[in-house]
């Protein structure tokens, strides 16, 4: 395993990033795309990691991709034209690809086998098995088909009306993709609202859905034509650089063309509460709302993040544990189991992480309770092969006093490979 030296003490961030482009948009418009008939062009695709493992599905799928750096071409064949893969569909380390797959499949006429990575294996699919066997699709695994390898072997299906036990757009997205394939209405039902960025796609390829309060309804048997498909900058990459600024003394970072999809702002409404210097200039856009944003170092005050907050920042939560140390007073993440089902256990992996290095951060069952004001010092710490603990740590770096090393930063290659390229150019 690598190990990196990280810059630490930094007196100033100053410049000006655009950040790569969204890691669940990104995902969506290569599966949209392959679903869709004829061609569609994507631009500022986010070539990291996770979104290559999704073209490499769909290629073994028979579907022609092809990628050069942020731009995809992608040769869609409608719903009827995947055929059966030769080969075990490898998803790597990325959940949002065998969980949105898997609805796919489970209204394909053959059989497929699903793997991905050590961390994958330990994630549960059980919140899609359940529902995609009900509508019909015929799944087996380790543990009853809760754990992968994973074998799906999809048919004709029944729509369904399900309310989601737990607030996730991967699970909703995933009852949608097998609900355009179904015989009829499939209604999803969201305790909270997750994530949009599937029922927006569903409308940009020419498809129909309708949201209605919390009930969101797909009909069965739709036709998608490919579209040129713009990806906005990711927020979840635009955040280490936002808490970045923001605790790093003497610093102003602006980021351009950062997605504002109002399902992903939370952490732009949680800075605001903790007091930090943050504007936002909406720009004008065809698809997902874009815009600048630019955060200047200040004094941070704690504050509680916690019910429909959580799955509109679920993702940034480790970076926002970082900035609840350096702010006064005690901050409360509450709400937030779900973060047990992530790349790792980000409840754990976060309070062990900046412990660490000097931190006083506790889980709880849910979440975490952090008291701010502590200094940071050196320290040797892991990314645990998850990015987004990668990122945070390297961002808990900038202000830390003492020699890091941070073992396996690699892992930041699965949502931005151009990290520390980018972290360079600030510092
Ligand atoms: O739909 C998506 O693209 C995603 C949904 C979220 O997961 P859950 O649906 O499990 O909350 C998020 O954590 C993940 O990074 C991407
Ligand atoms: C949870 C994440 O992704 P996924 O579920 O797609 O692995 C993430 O990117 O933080």
């Amino acid at each position: 395993m690598n190990t990196k030296i990280l810059q630490t003490d930094i007196q100033s961030l100053r410049g000006e990033i655009a950040v790569p482009g969204d890691k669940s948009v990104s995902h969506r418009s290569i599966m949209f795309g392959a679903l869709a008939n004829g061609e569609t062009i994507v631009t500022n695709f986010l070539p990291g990691a996770d979104c290559l493992s999704t073209i490499a599905c769909f290629q073994k799928m028979g579907i022609t991709i092809e990628q050069t750096g942020k731009q995809v071409r992608v040769i869609g064949k409608g719903f009827k034209g995947l055929t059966e893969p030769s080969e075990v569909l490898d998803v790597g380390n990325s959940g949002t690809t065998i969980r949105l797959m898997m609805g796919i499949l489970a209204g394909q006429n053959f059989s497929a086998a699903l793997a991905g990575d050590h961390s994958i294996a330990k994630r549960t699919m059980k919140r899609v098995v359940e529902p995609l066997r009900e509508m019909g699709a015929a799944i087996d695994g380790r543990n009853n088909g809760e754990f992968t390898p994973l074998h799906i072997r999809g048919g004709s299906l029944k729509p369904i009306r399900y309310k989601l036990p737990v607030a996730s757009a991967q699970v909703k997205s995933a009852i949608l993709l097998a609900g355009l394939q179904a015989e009829g209405e499939t209604v999803v039902i969201e305790p909270e609202e997750t994530r949009d960025h599937t029922e927006r796609m569903i409308l940009q390829f020419g498809g129909q859905v309708i949201k209605e309060g919390q009930e969101i309804k797909v009909q069965g048997n739709q036709v998608l034509t490919g579209t040129e498909i713009y990806v906005p900058g990711d927020i979840s990459s635009a955040a280490f650089f936002m808490v970045a600024a923001a605790i790093t003394p003497n610093s102003e970072v602006v980021l351009k063309n950062v997605g504002l999809n109002p399902t992903r702002v939370g952490i732009i409404e949680v800075m605001q509460k903790m007091g930090a210097d943050i504007t936002v200039e909406e720009l004008p856009s065809k698809g997902e709302p874009i815009g600048t944003i630019t955060v200047r170092s200040s004094k941070l005050k704690g504050t509680t993040v916690s019910g429909e907050l959580i799955p509109r920042l679920i993702d940034e939560i480790p970076i926002i544990a970082l900035l609840a140390t350096q702010a006064e007073g005690t901050t409360v993440i509450q709400d937030a189991a779900e973060l047990k089902v992530k790349e790792t256990n980000r409840i754990d992996t976060v309070a062990h992480e900046l412990s660490i290095l000097g931190a006083d951060v506790k889980p709880t069952d849910d979440g975490l309770i952090i008291q701010g004001g502590t200094p940071l010092h050196g320290g040797e710490v892991t990314s645990h092969g998850d990015h987004r603990i990668g990122m945070m740590l390297a961002v808990a770096g900038l202000i830390a006093k003492g020699k890091i090393e941070l073992h396996d930063p690699a892992a930041i290659n699965v949502s931005y490979p151009e990290f520390f390229e980018h972290l360079g150019q600030l510092i």
